[in-house]
């Protein structure tokens, strides 16, 4: 079976979880516009259930907020922020050891797009996805940086990708 073949048979509408990483917007200094933005385009494709959450840039509040989301029956979850090369940016070392899978592809498809929007400072996110399984379930994550702009960007191939993921995701 071809990829589109796939596509078309992945299930369509899931329960999402947007996690925002950011000191500033977690004591409220900073209005998230890019969480926000997020949990909004998700509903317009159609995806009704969304979780939302936003905790500070620390290890054990990230991988909270990944199980909460995981018990809370989530299938794709998308974080925000923290994916940089700044000592408080630990999003990526806290949910990558939670991986069953990487999916490299996400990380290099983002770069190669926002290279096209902001040139070589697209070097300067590690943003990646991956498929965490536990207790017969599989849940996607997606990590993006904290901008707008890396929101729209990501939101686009989460919406497009995150059925065909979880299909594979689920064999
Ligand atoms: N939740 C957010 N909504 C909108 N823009 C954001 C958000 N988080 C980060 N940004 C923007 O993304 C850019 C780079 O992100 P960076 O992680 O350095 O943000 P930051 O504001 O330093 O994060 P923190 O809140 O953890 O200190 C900055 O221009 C920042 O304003
Ligand atoms: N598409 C896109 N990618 C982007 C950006 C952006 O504005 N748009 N910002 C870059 C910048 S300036 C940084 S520092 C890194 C990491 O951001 P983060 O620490 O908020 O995750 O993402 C990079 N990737």
């Amino acid at each position: 079976m071809g990829a589109e073949e796939h596509k078309r048979r992945a299930p369509k509408k899931f329960k999402f979880a947007v996690i925002t990483v950011s000191d500033t917007a977690s004591r409220g200094e900073k209005e998230d516009k890019s969480g926000k933005f997020l949990v909004e385009e998700l509903k317009k494709a159609g995806h009704e259930r969304v979780l939302y959450k936003i905790v500070p840039d620390e290890k054990i509040e990230i991988i909270g907020a990944v199980v909460e989301a995981f018990e809370r029956g989530a299938e794709v979850v998308v974080t925000s922020g923290g994916t940089g090369i700044a000592s408080r940016d630990v999003t990526i070392e806290s949910i990558r050891p939670l991986f069953d899978k990487e999916l490299t592809g996400f990380g290099e498809i983002f770069r190669l797009l926002s290279y096209e929007e902001i040139g070589t400072a697209a070097v300067m996110t590690r943003a990646t996805a991956g498929i965490i399984r536990s207790s017969g379930r599989a849940m996607a994550i997606f990590c993006l940086p904290g901008s707008l702009g890396a929101a729209k960007t990501g939101v686009k191939i989460i919406l497009k990708e995150a059925g065909h993921v979880l299909k594979h995701g689920r064999e």
